[in-house]
């Protein structure tokens, strides 16, 4: 049997972390990491994440404040709303809950939010860091699928990591944190041939193609890692809504480890946006060592070490 990575766990050790690490903040007389979390219209699984993000803001003890915009809001309003917090001292952390609706250009928002309080890590500057290996903001749920990784692998040099998926939040952002562990990584995507093949082939496999159940059995080697970012509701034969991923998860026993879905890198992305509120909030206040903690590849023992002390 594979061993099933525990997401919401390691997902409750990280923020024990970011709580002590607030707390020390705070004793060093340090402001209070701040997080905004903008909601443009009514999406419900949106409405859902944002929700979970302002309560998980809470047991750290980061404080939070929520702007929830009508749908039919102009760009220039939600445009003049980033730009007043970009200004605001006590913000730390902007995150623009996406997707907005159509008529508004995402990329511009996105970049309208400032560099150092973009949470997300979202910001082409960010982008840029993270891909020349220069620090900055790691977006969370790349962040979050690293550590899932880190607490099952000891070592990634030399590992084949296969990505399944291009987007800019997930599958190139993931691509340059494997390749920063020294993984050799191929980025697979709709017009890739051969998948199932070059899936074969790999030590690691990251699913983030939004494709219900696309990774079969045979696709992976044994004793290959996995991890499932892909969530879609579909009805179950009981008629009632089910969550799946891209992998399917009873196929795949043979493979060292996988993550769940739910409760694997989706607990994770909150998680992550936590350490970064607080990495964004003391390079802020000018603590720049915080930088560091959460880019670099986190190893086994530090997972290990915060769920014993959990
Ligand atoms: N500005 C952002 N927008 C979006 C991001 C993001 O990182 N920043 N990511 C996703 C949504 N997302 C966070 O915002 C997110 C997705 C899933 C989960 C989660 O906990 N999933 C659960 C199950 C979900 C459920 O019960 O409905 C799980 O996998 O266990 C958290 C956050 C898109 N937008």
């Amino acid at each position: 049997m594979a061993e099933k990575i525990d997401g919401r766990a390691i997902a409750r050790a990280l923020d024990e972390k970011t709580k002590a690490q607030v707390d020390e903040m705070v004793a060093a007389g340090m402001k209070r990491p701040g997080l905004t979390v903008i909601l443009v219209g009514e999406d419900g699984a949106s409405e859902v994440y944002v929700r979970r993000k302002i309560k998980a803001c809470e047991k750290v003890g980061i404080n939070s404040s929520e702007h929830r915009l009508p749908a039919d809001t102009s760009q220039e309003d939600l445009l003049a709303l980033i730009e007043k917090l970009n200004k605001d001292p006590e913000v730390h952390g902007i995150l623009c809950q996406v997707p907005l609706p159509d008529h508004i250009d995402t990329r511009l928002v996105l970049r309208s939010i400032s560099p150092d309080k973009d949470v997300d890590g979202f910001h082409p500057v960010n982008v840029g860091r993270l891909s020349t290996g220069t620090g900055g903001i790691v977006p969370c749920t790349p962040l979050g699928v690293m550590i899932l990784l880190g607490s099952v692998i000891d070592d990634f040099k030399g590992l084949d990591a296969v990505v399944i998926g291009k987007s800019n939040i997930v599958g190139k952002p993931v691509a340059n944190l494997l390749l920063d562990a020294e993984c050799t990584v191929t980025v697979t995507h709709i017009y890739t041939e051969n998948l199932p093949e070059i899936a074969r082939k790999a030590d690691i496999i990251v699913a983030a193609a939004g494709a219900p159940e696309l990774v079969k059995g045979s696709w992976v080697k044994p004793g290959a890692v996995l991890i499932d970012v892909g969530i879609t509701r579909i009805k179950g034969e009981d008629g009632k809504e089910k969550l799946v991923g891209d992998i399917a998860f009873d196929e795949v026993q043979h493979a060292k480890a996988v993550t769940p879905v739910p409760g694997g890198v989706g607990p994770m992305t909150i998680a992550c946006l936590l350490a970064n509120t607080v990495q964004a909030a003391r390079a802020l206040q000018g603590d720049n060592s915080a930088s560091s903690d959460y880019a670099d590849v986190p190893s086994r023992s530090m997972f290990t070490e915060a769920a014993a002390s959990s």
